[in-house]
């Protein structure tokens, strides 16, 4: 068994409502939930024209595959997403793969621990909260130093 740290993001419709399914969803196949951040709320990165974020980090245990596993949450992301469709015409679900335990991975389809997470204060915040001595197995920074040196300087607001 392997620790799996899943982000999740939501920012169209009931933000709070969706990220429950997908909990709901994601514990149905990874088991019983080993960790879960509080749900943090964060303005939108990258493409920052569009509605803010609700943000979480989930952790399981598990020994699911990772390509096999990345087939579950891109088919919860489907499933729910195919409401959203027909509601909001718009992708309000996205669960992102941050770590597999000690797997790292580059292929096209999956990039293990995930490239961006270092310099996402969205990712980093929620993910100090339930694991901050957590050792990135590339940059070898643990996950309360990669936030220290985030130069990402977006407001992240925890909710709860
Ligand atoms: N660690 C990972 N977790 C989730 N998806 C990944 C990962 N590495 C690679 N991918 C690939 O990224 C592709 C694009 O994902 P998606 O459409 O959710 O992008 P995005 O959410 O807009 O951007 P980002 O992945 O930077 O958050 C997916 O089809 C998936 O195959
Ligand atoms: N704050 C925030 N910004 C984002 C997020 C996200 O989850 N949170 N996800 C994106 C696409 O994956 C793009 N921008």
């Amino acid at each position: 068994m392997k620790p799996l740290f899943l982000l999740l993001g939501s920012n169209l419709g009931d933000r709070e409502a969706y990220l429950r399914q997908a909990e709901m969803r994601l514990s149905g196949v990874f088991g019983k939930i080993a960790q879960k951040s509080k749900l943090y709320e964060t303005a939108a990165w990258g493409v920052t024209d569009q509605p803010p974020f609700l943000n979480q980090v989930l952790a399981f245990s598990t020994n699911i595959p990772p390509l096999e596993a990345l087939k579950h949450t891109q088919q919860i992301e489907l499933d729910l997403g195919r409401i959203r469709k027909e509601r909001w015409g718009a992708r309000v679900l996205d669960i992102d793969l941050l770590f597999y335990g000690d797997e790292t991975l580059i292929l096209p389809e999956l990039i293990l621990p995930h490239p961006q997470l270092h310099l996402r204060r969205f990712t980093l915040m929620p993910l100090a909260e339930i694991a901050p001595d957590y050792e990135h197995p590339v940059l070898h920074k643990t996950v309360a130093e990669l936030l220290q040196d985030c130069p990402d300087e977006l407001e992240v607001k925890a909710l709860n």
